[in-house]
């Protein structure tokens, strides 16, 4: 006699939501700057913001990430309230945003190292030679912030969130001074971490990149509208001809 199959630990936990907005309206004090926003996001999707400038899209991610104070509503990380100074959230959750936050002092490899030690990475020498390497920064890891160029830094920011571990991964328009090679690349490599459960929200104005990447999406605006990466790739192409 058959027993009814259980399905698997790694089919149940896909289902998991790792983030959940309800009902979130973002902004500064009482005043929103967008519609309300509400959805789910499970390992091995990847949502991606779109919408205009000023349309709110960093807003909403600084809120969902608790670095801003949601106006009303609630987001759930793995099913707790955010709070970006817990040892879970900070263990799972890697964020890049467009602020250059690098310490001066710091050489390309210290700043990898320090994340990298920081979130118990054993075999810190390999991990971070290898991300050097993929984000082309390897003839530069001696080299401080300063000295670099601005895409150079921002290949930096974004390397260290690939030499830790982490379970969602927040960027706030990644390709941004990014060339077109290393768009392409970053983007693929995102893919395939999204197919191998990664969960990914990202704020993006470029169509390539979003096809790429997104397994869905949110037109960010006065009202919120779900898209398929498809619709929303239409969508910014014709708002936002000039990607670069
Ligand atoms: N610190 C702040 N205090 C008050 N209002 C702000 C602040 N930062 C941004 N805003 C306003 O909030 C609105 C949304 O800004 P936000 O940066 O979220 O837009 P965005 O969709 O990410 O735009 P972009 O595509 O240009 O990056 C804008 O009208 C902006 O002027």
């Amino acid at each position: 006699m058959s027993t009814p199959k259980k399905p698997s630990p790694k089919s149940s936990e896909r289902r998991k939501d790792v983030v959940r907005a309800e009902k979130l309206q973002a902004g500064y004090g009482t005043t929103a700057v967008c519609g309300v926003v509400s959805f789910s996001l499970h390992a091995g999707q990847a949502l991606a913001l779109v919408g205009p400038n000023g349309a709110g899209k960093s807003t909403v991610v600084k809120t969902v990430v608790g670095q801003l104070e949601a106006v009303s509503g609630t987001t759930l990380i793995n099913g707790d309230k955010v709070d970006d100074r817990t040892l879970d959230f900070r263990r799972e959750v890697a964020v890049v945003f467009d602020d250059d936050a690098f310490f001066p002092a710091l050489t390309v490899e210290e700043h990898l190292a320090i994340v990298s030690a920081g979130h118990g990475v054993h075999d810190v020498e390999d991990v971070i030679a290898s991300e050097l390497e993929f984000f082309g920064l390897a003839a530069l890891a001696k080299s401080r912030p300063y000295n670099l160029s601005s895409g150079q830094r921002r290949r930096m920011l974004l390397a260290s969130a690939f030499v830790r571990p982490r379970s969602l991964l927040v960027l706030d328009e990644p390709e941004q001074r990014l060339d077109t090679g290393m768009r392409h690349r970053l983007a693929e490599r995102l893919r395939a971490e999204v197919d191998g459960g990664l969960a990914l929200l990202v704020v993006t104005h470029d169509p390539d990149f979003l096809s790429t990447v997104a397994t869905k999406a949110l037109f960010i605006a006065d009202t919120i509208h779900a898209m398929t990466p498809a619709q929303a790739a239409v969508a910014i192409s014709s708002e936002n001809p000039h990607v670069d």
